[in-house]
C-alpha cells in the first residue's frame, strides 16, 4: 500500500505540479525526504525518491566529482503502510507565509536544518546524562553529515540526534509554531545550561518548503511525506534506519545550486561554522574552526587568536590587540574583538564595512552587523554572541533596538577600557596603534557625542616639548604649569613651523607646553571636544590665550613714547588700511614685528575651501598688533616720513608676514614683486 502510494506520488507529476501551484514562489516540482529514528525505537523508514521532471538540468554545470563513499547512503526501506494525515488548519494557513516571505535569504534553510540537527544531538547528550538507558546505539558519533548530489539534484542532511517518534513528528512538524526544542528547554531545570539549544519558534523546518513542496521526513514507522505544506502528509514505517534524522531534499530547478558542494560549503561556513558538532560535507569536516569567544580565555593561545582573526578578516594580517569579553549581567554576552595592525582606508580604498558579526547561540544572525558597534569602530573585527538578543522568527532581524543599543554601549565601553589598559601596559606599541587608527577615534569625537570624553583619553599628540614623541591629554594636563588653566594647541603643517610660530613664541618664553597639531582635522576635533576634564582646550591664537598671556606677563618698558606709538599706528592705518582693520601695540612677548589677532582659524578656512573647492576665498581685513620694541618697527617709525616709498613697501611686507604666520595668505606669489623691489632697494644702498 505504501509502495503503491509512493508510486502514485512519483508517477503523478500532475499532482505535484498542481500542488506547487498552491505555492507560487516555491514552484514545487520536488520532494524531500527526512528519515528519523527516535529514542529507543526500532526501525524508522525513509524515503520517497523524487519523481521530478528536471527541466533545466542541462544548464547547471556539474560540481566537483564526489566519490560514492563520501555520499550519504540511502538504505532505508518502507516496511509498513502509509498513513495519511492533515496539517493543522493554522499550519496550512501560515505555511505559505513562511515559505514565501519569511526568509529574505533562501539559503538559510541549510542553517535551520543544521541548527535542528545540533539541537537534536544536544538532546542526546542531555539524555545520556539523565536517562542513558534510553539511548540506543550510544557509540554513534555526534555528527551532522551533509551530502550533495549534483546529478540527482538532491541535498541530504543526516544527524545522529534524538530523532522523533511518530507522535513527536506529528506534533512538531505537522504543526507550525510548535517547537519541541522550546518545550525541551522549559523542562530543563533552572540550573542547567540552556544556551546550546538553538530552536525556539517552531518554524525553521518549514524553510525547506521554499525548495520543495514535498517533504518526506521518515521516522521509524513514520514517514512524514508527500506534503506540499498546504494539505496532507503521509507517515509510514521504515526499516534499516539508524539513530537520528535524515532529510533528503529533492530540489526544484530554480534551486539546483543547492546540490552543488561549493554553494553548500559556503553557506555552512557563513552561518553554521561554529555549531558545536562536526559537520561533514561529502565526507570532509567543514566547521574546523573553534568558536573562540565561547572558550575560557586561558585556553586560547596567541596563535589561536591569530588564526581566528585571519579567518574573520579574511586576511594574513596579525591582530595588534584582542579583546575577549563575556558577561552575564545585565545581559548575557560572549564576544571577541580584534584590532588589525593596519587599515586600508588610508590608501583611499573606500570606507570599511562594519567588521563584527552577530551570533545567537553560535549561529550567525547578521554578518557585518550594523549597530552593534558604532561606525567609528568599523576597523574592529569580531564576533558578538548573545542569547538574550530578541530575534524575529526568521532570525534575520533584531527585535529590540533599545536592547541592541544597551549591548552596544556595554561593548564600546569595554573596548575603550581595554585599549586604555593596553596603552598603559605597552605605550610604544599603543602609540603605533593610535598613529594608524587615530583617525577613527577623531571621527568618533566629531560624530558620536556620547563617547567623546571616553575617546579623548585615547588620543595622542605631539607637543612643543618633545620632538617625535606623542602624549595623551592626561599626561599633558599632569605637566601643566600651576598658573595654567587651559590646554593650548597650535595648528601647523609641521614642527619647524610650529617652533617658529609667533603665536607659540610667548608660550615658549614662559616654558608652557603646547600641543602641535599637524593634521587639519585635529583642530576641528579639539574644538568639538571643548574640554578635557575641567580644562578648556584652546588655540594659542584664541582670545583665551591672549587673556592668559596678559594676566601672566610682567610689564615691559616701551622704547617709544605713547605719542610716538599712536603716531605710528595711525600711519599704519592710513597706508595699510586695505588689509588692516585696526592697528594696535601688542602686549604679547613676541620677537616678530607684527601679529594678526582674533582672526578666523586657518584650519577652518582650509576646511571651508575643501567644501567649496572652486570658490575664491577673500581675505578680510584683520586686527594687527605691532611689537613696538621690535628693531624693524623702530627703524620704520624713524624713516616713515623721510623715506615713504620704502616705508610703504616694508609695512606691506610686515603685514603680509603676519598674515602668513596666521595662515591667512591664499597665495604667497602675490608678495614676490614687492620682495624683489625691496631687494633692489637694499642692493642700491
Ligand atoms: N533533526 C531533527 N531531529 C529531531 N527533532 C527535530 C529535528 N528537526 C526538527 N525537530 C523537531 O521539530 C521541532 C520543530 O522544528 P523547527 O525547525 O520547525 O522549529 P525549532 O527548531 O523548534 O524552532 P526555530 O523555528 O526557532 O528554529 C523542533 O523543535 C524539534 O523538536
Amino acid at each position: 500500500m505504501f509502495q503503491r502510494s509512493l508510486k502514485l506520488f512519483n508517477n503523478n507529476s500532475n499532482r505535484l505540479l498542481l500542488r506547487s501551484n498552491n505555492f507560487k514562489s516555491i514552484n514545487g516540482q520536488n520532494s524531500g525526504v527526512l528519515v528519523q529514528k527516535g529514542l529507543n525505537q526500532k526501525r524508522l523508514f525513509s524515503t520517497q525518491q523524487q519523481a521530478n521532471q528536471v527541466e533545466a538540468e542541462d544548464e547547471i554545470a556539474p560540481d566537483e566529482v564526489i566519490k560514492a563513499e563520501e555520499k550519504i547512503q540511502e538504505n532505508e526501506r518502507v516496511i509498513g503502510l502509509s498513513e495519511k494525515l492533515n496539517f493543522q488548519t493554522e499550519t496550512q494557513k501560515i505555511l505559505h507565509i513562511v515559505a514565501e516571505s519569511l526568509y529574505t535569504e533562501k539559503e538559510v534553510f541549510i542553517r535551520e536544518l543544521i541548527s535542528n540537527s545540533s539541537d537534536a544531538m544536544e538532546k542526546v547528550r542531555h539524555a545520556q546524562l539523565t536517562k542513558p538507558e534510553l539511548i540506543e546505539e550510544g557509540s554513534i558519533p555526534f555528527e551532522i553529515k551533509i551530502s550533495t548530489d549534483d546529478d540527482k539534484k538532491t541535498l541530504i542532511i543526516q544527524d545522529s540526534g534524538i530523532g522523533m517518534t511518530k507522535e513527536e513528528m506529528i506534533k512538531n512538524l505537522g504543526n507550525i509554531g510548535y517547537s519541541g526544542s522550546s518545550e525541551f528547554l522549559k523542562k530543563l531545570g533552572e540550573s542547567q545550561d540552556k544556551s546550546s539549544i538553538i530552536g525556539q519558534f517552531g518554524v525553521g523546518f518549514y524553510s525547506c518548503f521554499m525548495f520543495t513542496p514535498n517533504l518526506l521526513p521518515l521516522v521509524q514507522r513514520v514517514i512524514f511525506g508527500e506534503s506540499d505544506g498546504s494539505g496532507s502528509y503521509t507517515i509510514s514505517e521504515a526499516d534499516n534506519v539508524s539513530r537520528g534524522t535524515k532529510i533528503i531534499i529533492h530540489l526544484k530547478p530554480n534551486s539546483y545550486e543547492y546540490s552543488k558542494k561549493s554553494t553548500v560549503e559556503n553557506i555552512i561556513k557563513k552561518y553554521s561554522s561554529f555549531v558545536g558538532f562536526p559537520i561533514l560535507l561529502n565526507g570532509t569536516a567543514v566547521n574546523t574552526i573553534r568558536p573562540l569567544w565561547t572558550l575560557n580565555k586561558n585556553a586560547i593561545t596567541e596563535e589561536d587568536h591569530k588564526q581566528f582573526f585571519q579567518y574573520l578578516s579574511k586576511s594574513y594580517d596579525t591582530p595588534s590587540y584582542h579583546i575577549h569579553f563575556s558577561t552575564d549581567t545585565p545581559l548575557s554576552i560572549r564576544s571577541i574583538f580584534y584590532v588589525p595592525s593596519q587599515h586600508m582606508e588610508k590608501y583611499g580604498m573606500g570606507k570599511m564595512e562594519p567588521g563584527v558579526s552577530l551570533f545567537s547561540r553560535k549561529v550567525l544572525i547578521q554578518q557585518k552587523a550594523k549597530g552593534i558597534l558604532p561606525d567609528w569602530l568599523r576597523f574592529i573585527r569580531g564576533v558578538v554572541d548573545s542569547e538574550d538578543i530578541p530575534l524575529n522568527v526568521s532570525r534575520e532581524h533584531l527585535q529590540d533596538n533599545g536592547l541592541i543599543q544597551r549591548i552596544s554601549s556595554v561593548l564600546v565601553k569595554r573596548i575603550l577600557k581595554n585599549l586604555s589598559e593596553e596603552a598603559k601596559k605597552d605605550p610604544a606599541k599603543y602609540n603605533n596603534f593610535i598613529k594608524e587608527f587615530g583617525g577613527f577615534f577623531k571621527e568618533g569625537i566629531i560624530t558620536d557625542f556620547k563617547w567623546k570624553d571616553d575617546i579623548s583619553k585615547l588620543l595622542r599628540f605631539e607637543t612643543s616639548d618633545k620632538a617625535d614623541e606623542i602624549c595623551s591629554l592626561e599626561e599633558y594636563v599632569s605637566r601643566m604649569k600651576p598658573n595654567q588653566d587651559h590646554i593650548f594647541f597650535v595648528s601647523v603643517p609641521n614642527r619647524t613651523v610650529g617652533q617658529l610660530s609667533p603665536y607659540y613664541e610667548p608660550f615658549k618664553l614662559k616654558g608652557i607646553e603646547v600641543l602641535f597639531l599637524y593634521n587639519q582635522v585635529d583642530e576641528f576635533v579639539l574644538s568639538q571636544l571643548g574640554y578635557f576634564g575641567d580644562k578648556k582646550i584652546v588655540s594659542v591664537e584664541s582670545k583665551e590665550a591672549e587673556e592668559f598671556l596678559l594676566s601672566n606677563q610682567e610689564k615691559k618698558d616701551q622704547t617709544l613714547s605713547q605719542a610716538d606709538i599712536d603716531k605710528f599706528l595711525s600711519w599704519v592705518q592710513e597706508v595699510a588700511g586695505e588689509k588692516v582693520s585696526t592697528a594696535k601695540a601688542t602686549t604679547r612677548e613676541i620677537s616678530s614685528p607684527a601679529i594678526v589677532i582674533d582672526h578666523e582659524s586657518a584650519t577652518f578656512r582650509r576646511m571651508y575651501k575643501m567644501l567649496e573647492p572652486g570658490k575664491a576665498m577673500e581675505t578680510t581685513k584683520q586686527q594687527v598688533e605691532f611689537n613696538m620694541n621690535n628693531p624693524i618697527i623702530l627703524k620704520l617709525h624713524q624713516q616713515k616720513d623721510s623715506n615713504p616709498l620704502v616705508a610703504k613697501l616694508v609695512i606691506d611686507q610686515i603685514v603680509d608676514n603676519a598674515f602668513a604666520s596666521a595662515g591667512l595668505i591664499e597665495d604667497n606669489r602675490e608678495m614676490i614683486p614687492r620682495i624683489n623691489q625691496l631687494l633692489e632697494t637694499v642692493l642700491n644702498k
